[in-house]
């Protein structure tokens, strides 16, 4: 079910190793699908989202935009237990995103000369939720929080219509979004939801004149984040100029760093547990150990046999893009896993620890038997939204700072820009922008003795 690389005859190097393991066909082919949905969207707004729903996901809402009592009775209606396990995520997400709110940084290079980088929150995100084959109350928790804890004033979320709950998104999403307190939530998916939050759709475009919500314009956001299926990233990657975008966090994949000290059962179902996702997720074990790649290979047929969603899996499982791979020795193993730059890496290795300071590409990185995936998908604290298709090469997972833009603020004083304005003269002059100069030295050319101390004293203007 799972295609064995034998790596060990010869040691294939970068960039050979890169062609190894290729991703699932439809990552790079949904950019032509989702080119006219976009278009249509960014022209006519709201009434080509409710079309593209019709088609793709089978219903037609009453109204693009929930409405605030829908939202109330989804949490009125929330299972207990699982109000429980979402509050218990929402705190360590919300308690981890917290520490990862950057200080200001303030640098005096020279007496009244000083640089300081400050942090603002973008004003208005939207934020994709997932809604497919699968539905996804937890990535209300991880996009929603860090937008929260950066400070931003206005989120918007958006997720597919589901045709068994009379055209609202799934009612546990719209539950997690009320439980953070998020009100403005519209039942899009796919490209369509991506376009509306980038294009934004304007009040006589909604198709539907009965609703005063639908009446009122949606303004675009500033960023988007959020995970999903090949279509709603190559409509984040188009958007990307128009708005920023988190990462690429397209189908999911795992990859298994290990030895012979690793339990084979475990690795199995963790390989399993990400597959369950989609047919285009990618399952990957990269192991120095043989008796390791065939024990893993003998113990899934029937752990596949027996999971739920054995047909998405078992499509996953024997797609291009999952595979055992077996290489020399772990020095190989760790050299593919970088080149491979998987959305998440499990290290099943005596002294994980140490293994993971050898990886550079990587969405996470999950140490020990103790640390799986399906952890970090729900109540771990990291968040769950991270790059694939070997985007963790350039990519961060979303994070505080996704939501945050960073200003320098500059501030000298006549006598810090005196000092350096001889410096600032002999690069002007190289680079032959003279006039560059001239507006330093402008600030001198009248009798300024007296201005310069003056400006020493007092520090720069801003202090
Ligand atoms: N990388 C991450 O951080 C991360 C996290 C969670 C989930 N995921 C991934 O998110 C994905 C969720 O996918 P999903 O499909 O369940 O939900 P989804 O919400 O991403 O996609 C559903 C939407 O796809 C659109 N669509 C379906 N068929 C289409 C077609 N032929 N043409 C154009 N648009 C079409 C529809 O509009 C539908 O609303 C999975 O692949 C999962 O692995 C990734
Ligand atoms: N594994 C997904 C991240 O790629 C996240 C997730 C949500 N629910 C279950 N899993
Ligand atoms: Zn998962």
């Amino acid at each position: 079910m799972l295609q064995r690389i034998d790596l060990t005859g010869g040691r294939a190097r970068p960039p050979e190793l890169a062609t190894l393991l290729e991703r699932a066909a439809s990552i790079t082919g949904a950019d032509d699908a989702v080119a006219p949905i976009l278009t249509a969207v960014r022209e006519h707004g709201a009434a080509a989202v409710l079309d593209a729903g019709e088609r793709f996901d089978g219903v037609r809402p009453a109204a693009l935009r929930v409405p605030a009592d829908v939202l109330s009775v989804s949490l009125q209606g929330l299972d207990p237990a699982l109000r429980g396990a979402l509050t218990e995520m929402i705190e360590r997400v919300r308690k981890t995103h917290q520490a990862q709110l950057p200080q200001p940084a303030e640098t005096h290079l020279t007496p009244g000369g000083t640089v300081t980088q400050r942090w603002i929150p973008v004003r208005r995100v939207g934020l994709y939720v997932p809604g497919g084959l699968a539905v996804y109350p937890s990535s209300v928790v991880m996009n929603v929080v860090p937008a929260q804890v950066a400070g931003v004033d206005e989120i918007v979320v958006c997720s597919p219509p589901q045709a068994g709950n009379g055209g609202w998104p799934d009612p546990a999403v719209l539950a997690a979004c009320a439980l953070l307190g998020v009100s403005e939530v519209y039942a899009a998916g796919g490209a369509q939801a991506i376009a509306l939050l980038g294009y934004g759709s304007s009040a006589d475009s909604t198709g539907s004149t009965d609703n005063a919500a639908d009446a009122d314009s949606i303004a675009a956001v500033d960023v988007i984040t959020g995970p999903g299926n090949a279509y709603v990233t190559a409509a984040k990657r188009a958007l990307r100029g128009t708005v920023a975008i988190d990462s690429e966090a397209g189908p999911t994949e795992i990859a298994v760093l290990a030895d012979d000290s690793a339990d084979p059962r475990l690795i199995a179902a963790d390989l399993i547990s990400q597959a369950e996702h989609s047919p285009d997720a990618a399952s990957v074990l990269i192991t120095d150990s043989a008796q390791l790649a065939d024990a893993v290979l003998d113990a899934l047929p029937d752990l596949v046999a027996a999971t739920t969603h054995a047909e998405r899996v078992r499509q996953a499982l024997s797609g291009q893009q999952s595979a055992v791979v077996l290489t020399a020795d772990l020095d190989a193993a760790v050299a593919l896993t970088n080149e491979y730059a998987a959305e998440h890496l499990e290290i099943q290795t005596r002294h994980a620890g140490r293994i993971a300071q050898r990886i550079r590409n990587a969405g996470a990185i999950f140490l020990g038997p103790y640390s799986p995936v399906s952890l970090g998908d729900y109540c771990a604290g990291s968040n769950h939204v991270l790059p694939t298709a070997g985007g963790a090469r350039y990519s961060s997972g979303l994070n505080t700072t996704t939501f945050l833009k960073s200003v320098q603020v500059i501030d000298y004083s006549a006598a810090a820009l005196a000092a350096v304005a001889p410096s600032v003269v002999v690069l002007a002059d190289a680079e032959d922008l003279p006039a560059h100069g001239a507006a330093v030295t402008a600030r001198f050319d009248q009798a300024v003795d007296g201005e310069a101390a003056d400006g020493e004293a007092t520090g720069g203007a801003g202090r």
